[in-house]
C-alpha cells in the first residue's frame, strides 16, 4: 500500500528539513550579487562620515540668514573649504560637498544674485536654517548592523554593503546543480521532431529556474527510458549538491526515475503530495545529496520547481525566507470550483486582480507562459465570482520581495 499524498506545507517543511546551507565563503560584493547573507553586515563606517550638503548653493553662518555675503571660498565634492566661513561671508558649495566650518545653512543657488564676489538673497532664506544639511550619521553611524544574515543581495543591498566599508561579504558558496530529463519521446533536434516525439524542453525550463538563484547548473539528457542509460546519468551527477529529475516519476511502465534513484543508492523521502499540477513529485537522499523527481508534464514540472526546488536552492544559500510569499488579491473573472486536489492554477496577476488561465491542462506550456501568477484553490472549493477575494502567487520573482 502506497501512503497517501502528503499535504504541501508537511512535505516543503520536510523537504527543507533536508537542507543544510552550504559552507560559507567570502566573495567580493559583485559576485555575492543574488544570494543571501552568511553574516550579519555591521557597518564599518558612519555615512554621511561628516555633514555634508544637499543642495548646490552658498553656505552660511547661523543667524545670518538676511546677507548680503561676500565669497571667500569654495566647497565642492571631493575638495572641501579649508577656512572657516563666519557671520558676512559665504562659501559656495556643491551637493555632498562638506559643511565648512561655520556654516550651518545652506541657501540654494537659486535664491541668490551674485556680481562678483558678492551675493544677495532673492528669493527664501531655508527654514529650518539646516533644512539642505545631511547630517553625519543620517543614514547609519559606525557599529550599526546594516544588514541581517539571510538577507537577499540585490543591487541596493550591494550599495549599503559598500557604503558601509565591505568590498567583500560573506555568503554560502554556489549551488551545484544537475537537471536530468528523460524520456523516449523526448527530441532535441527540433527540425526532425517526429509527430511521436516532444521537444525536450523542460531541461532549458529548470536550468533557467535554478540559474535565476545563483546555481552551477549542469543539464544532462534527455535520457533514455533504460535503466542503464539512467544509472549512467546518475553517475554524471555524483558531485552535486542537488540533482533534479524530470519526466518518469509516474506510475507507467517505463517511469524508472525511482527505481533508478534507488539503485544509485538514493534514499526516498516522499513520494506524491497532494497538489494539483505535481502530485507525483518525490524527495530523496543520497549521503548530502538531495534529489527532487519532478513530474514531466510541462506544467508540473515549473509549479513543483516553484514550490519545492526553489525553496530549496534558497536554504541551501541560507536564505532567511526560503518559501514564496503569497499575496491576496481579487479575482477579476469567475473562477471554476475545486476538485480532488488543492490546485495551483496559472492565472495573470494585473497589479490589482488576477484572471485564471482558460485552460489548465499540465501539458499546456501557452497558458504558463503567458501567467505570472499562480492562484491557491484548495480541494473542492466552490466556484469563485469576480470580486471574490483569493490568495495567489507571483510568479516572476521566484514570489519573493
Ligand atoms: N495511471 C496514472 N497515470 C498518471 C498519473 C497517475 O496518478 N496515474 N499521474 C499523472 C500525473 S498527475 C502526472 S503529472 C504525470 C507525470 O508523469 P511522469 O513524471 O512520469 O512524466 P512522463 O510520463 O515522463 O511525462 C509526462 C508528459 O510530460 C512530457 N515531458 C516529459 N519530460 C519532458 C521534457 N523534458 N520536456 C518536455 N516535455 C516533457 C512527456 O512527453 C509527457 O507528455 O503522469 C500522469 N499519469
Ligand atoms: O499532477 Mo499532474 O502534475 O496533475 O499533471
Amino acid at each position: 500500500m502506497k501512503p497517501p499524498p502528503l499535504p504541501l506545507e508537511e512535505a516543503q517543511a520536510r523537504l527543507l528539513a533536508l537542507a543544510t546551507p552550504l559552507p560559507i565563503e567570502r566573495v567580493d560584493v559583485d559576485s555575492a550579487l543574488g544570494r543571501y547573507l552568511a553574516e550579519p553586515v555591521g557597518a564599518r563606517r558612519t555615512h554621511p562620515a561628516t555633514d555634508l550638503s544637499a543642495m548646490d548653493g552658498y553656505a552660511v553662518a547661523a543667524g545670518d540668514m538676511a546677507g548680503p555675503w561676500q565669497v571667500i571660498g569654495e566647497s565642492a565634492a571631493g575638495h572641501p573649504f579649508a577656512g572657516e566661513v563666519r557671520r558676512g561671508g559665504a562659501a559656495r558649495i556643491s551637493t555632498g560637498a562638506v559643511m565648512p566650518a561655520g556654516a550651518s545653512a545652506v541657501i540654494l543657488q537659486e535664491d541668490i544674485a551674485r556680481e562678483g564676489d558678492r551675493i544677495t538673497l532673492t528669493g527664501e532664506a531655508p527654514i529650518p536654517a539646516d533644512k539642505h544639511i545631511r547630517r553625519s550619521g543620517l543614514d547609519f553611524a559606525l557599529g550599526t548592523e546594516v544588514l541581517t544574515a539571510g538577507l537577499h543581495i540585490g543591487p541596493a543591498q550591494a550599495a549599503l554593503a559598500i557604503s558601509a566599508g565591505h568590498s567583500h561579504v560573506a555568503v554560502r558558496r554556489r549551488p551545484r546543480i544537475v537537471v536530468l530529463d528523460s524520456g523516449d519521446e523526448l527530441a532535441v533536434d527540433l527540425e526532425s521532431c517526429a509527430p511521436h516525439q516532444v521537444p525536450a524542453s523542460n531541461g532549458v525550463m529548470l536550468s533557467a529556474m535554478a540559474r535565476a538563484l545563483s546555481c552551477d547548473v549542469e543539464r544532462v539528457g534527455p535520457v533514455p527510458d533504460s535503466m542503464e542509460a539512467m544509472a549512467e546519468a546518475l553517475d554524471r551527477a555524483a558531485e552535486a549538491d542537488v540533482v533534479v529529475t524530470s519526466g518518469g516519476a509516474s506510475v507507467g511502465d517505463h517511469d524508472l526515475v525511482r527505481p533508478a534513484l534507488l539503485a544509485w543508492g538514493a534514499e526516498l523521502d516522499f513520494w506524491r503530495v497532494a497538489i494539483k499540477p505535481g502530485k507525483p513529485i518525490l524527495v530523496a537522499t543520497r549521503g548530502k545529496q538531495i534529489i527532487l523527481g519532478l513530474p514531466g508534464n510541462p506544467v508540473s514540472s515549473h509549479v513543483t520547481a516553484y514550490l519545492f526546488l526553489l525553496p530549496l536552492l534558497r536554504a541551501l544559500l541560507g536564505a532567511a525566507q526560503p518559501l514564496p510569499r503569497r499575496i491576496r488579491t481579487r479575482l477579476a473573472a469567475p473562477m471554476r470550483a475545486g476538485g480532488a486536489r488543492r490546485e495551483f492554477l496559472r492565472a495573470v496577476w494585473d497589479g490589482e486582480s488576477v484572471t485564471p488561465q482558460a485552460i489548465q491542462d499540465s501539458g499546456a506550456i501557452a497558458p504558463l507562459a503567458a501567467s505570472n501568477a499562480l492562484i491557491d484553490r484548495a480541494a473542492h472549493e466552490p466556484a469563485g465570482e469576480t470580486g471574490d477575494t483569493v490568495t495567489a502567487y507571483l510568479l516572476e520573482n521566484g514570489g519573493i520581495a
